[in-house]
């Protein structure tokens, strides 16, 4: 079975210090068990990438939330991809909602960006998803498609060869409601045929879900055979909510004893 992928997206939430707490927090929390078969990471803003890079063990990757779609030079503000490298980020966020409706992103800047992420060696996570509008107009699969075709055709196929997709319905972020699981089923399932009609194979590319993902839907939504990860945000902010759903991801399940319902566990450090 293909190795399952977690990633935290911190978003712009957490001080120099509450953030070194977490590290710190989650560091501890993996010593108690061996993670298996999940890769993990975290995006935390830019100015603490480093600090957490200090703090956590080297099996947590680093992620980035978003890059320039920029090289170098006059752009006040903008972060390169050769910066992030510098900061031993591995993932990279490309095309996230909030960036997309707030910075008025285009899918052309983003394929821009995940073509700059992908020569660089990283690994773009490309997040695509519809509008609560779009939803209620049946735009979802429409909508998707294009976000991916941009990419697609700006950096070819080949370029998502290892690349991660989040799905991430826009109306579920932050809510509380994910998505329904024949709903994530289906997505994904139209999104691996968009692939493969571009010549890729099934496991080339990793597809996250990615939208009020939490403790007690993690392993239901874990178990959707569409379903390589999640892309988290609010419950990626406490350390053991965050733990809870890395363990949730293990194809082999945890001892139930080591799974933390609360953060008891976090008491002594
Ligand atoms: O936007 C997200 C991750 O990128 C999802 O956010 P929530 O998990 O808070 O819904």
């Amino acid at each position: 079975m293909k190795q399952r992928l977690v990633i935290g997206n911190w978003k712009m939430n957490g001080s120099l210090a509450d953030n070194i707490l977490w590290a710190t927090h989650f560091r501890h929390g993996l010593k108690s068990q061996t993670l298996q078969d999940v890769e993990v990471a975290v995006c935390p803003p830019f100015p603490y990438l480093q600090s957490i890079r200090s703090i956590l063990p080297d099996i947590v990757q680093l992620g980035a939330q978003d890059v320039s779609s920029e090289c170098i030079g006059a752009f006040t503000g903008e972060i390169s991809v050769n910066m992030l490298k510098e900061l031993q980020c591995r993932y990279v966020i490309v095309g996230h909602s909030e960036r997309r409706a707030r910075m008025g992103e285009r899918d052309a800047d983003i394929a821009e960006k995940f073509k700059l992420v992908s020569l660089a060696g990283l690994t773009p996570v490309l997040c695509v998803g519809e509008t609560e509008q779009e939803r209620a107009h049946g735009q979802t699969r429409s909508v998707i498609s294009h976000q991916i075709q941009t990419v697609i055709d700006r950096c070819g196929a080949h370029a998502l060869r290892n690349a991660v997709i989040a799905y991430e319905p826009v109306w579920a972020i932050g809510t509380g409601v994910s998505a329904e699981l024949a709903d994530i089923q289906s997505t994904h399932a139209v999104i691996r045929a968009q692939l493969s009609d571009n010549g890729l194979d099934a496991d080339d590319v990793t597809l996250l879900y990615g939208g009020s993902l939490k403790p007690g839907n993690s392993e239901e939504i874990f178990s959707l055979p569409n379903v390589d990860g999640g892309l988290i945000g609010g419950a990626s902010l406490k350390a053991a909510d965050f733990l809870d759903i890395c363990w949730a991801a293990q194809t082999r399940p945890p001892e139930p004893e080591m799974k933390s319902t609360n953060n008891v566990r976090y008491q002594d450090f």
